[in-house]
């Protein structure tokens, strides 16, 4: 019986056009002036510039550079877990000065709801930072969705492609595998948490429908119905 419900979010809870179009581009223009004003005196920034130039191979001091790689990392949709780290301090300006608002499906709002209502733990595992996980869902259109969650999960556990990141989700959440239930979009992920031997729902929210042997879902009403028989 699936007593645990793991959810991505980039296509899953909220649109891929809100992290593309929205979000990346609004980091894109703040992150080289905050990078700039927040370097010297915020430790937590500083040390993620030492990853940055420890993975580009760009020197520790040259800050323009180190800048420039994280704009070539937004352009190319890296997760890198320093850029997602930035990204989420970038962002947390925007959502507090109230120029950002997350976006949720509404049948994810609607569901998150329900499943947190009927007694189901909650989880988000996103290659977006866990501030930005708490943000997006702390600030959406729609209201606030974090009382509905129980923890929040992001690449410092694992690249969402590994089997070894769900074995690790796992043994933090203290469950049985089987009892899982993970969505996303992507089947690279959905097969790695497979592996490690949740159940799954692939999202496919737009677009024709693949032929597979996983179980598909063009929405969270169409998971509910999964939920219902295991
Ligand atoms: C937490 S909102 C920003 C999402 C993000 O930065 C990203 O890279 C999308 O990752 P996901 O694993 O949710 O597809
Ligand atoms: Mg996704």
């Amino acid at each position: 019986m699936i007593r645990v419900v793991l959810t991505d979010i980039e296509g899953t809870t909220s649109s891929i056009s809100f992290v593309h179009d929205v979000l990346f581009p609004y980091a894109s223009e703040h992150l080289p002036r905050f990078v700039r004003e927040q370097h010297q005196d915020s430790p937590a920034v500083s040390e993620q510039l030492d990853a940055v130039a420890e993975v580009s191979g760009v020197a520790r001091e040259d800050v323009e550079g180190l800048i420039q790689v994280l704009e070539t990392w937004i352009r190319e949709d890296r997760k890198e877990t320093s850029l997602k780290t930035l990204q989420g301090m970038v962002w947390e300006q925007g959502y507090q000065q109230g120029e950002l608002k997350g976006h949720i499906y509404a049948d994810a709002a609607d569901y998150l709801q329900r499943w947190h209502d009927r007694g189901l733990r909650l989880f988000v595992y996103s290659s977006g930072s866990v501030k930005a996980q708490k943000l997006i869902f702390g600030f959406t259109t729609e209201g606030d969705f974090t009382p509905f969650f129980s923890g929040y999960f992001d690449t410092r556990i694992g690249g969402k492609k590994e089997a070894v990141s769900y074995r690790n989700i796992l043994s933090e959440l203290g469950v049985e595998a089987c009892t899982v239930l993970f969505l996303s979009d992507v089947e690279a992920e959905l097969e790695a948490a497979e592996e490690a031997g949740m159940q799954t729902a692939w999202l496919v929210r737009e677009g024709d429908l693949p032929k597979t042997e996983r179980f598909v879902a063009r929405d969270f009403a169409e998971v509910d119905t999964l939920l219902q028989k295991r």
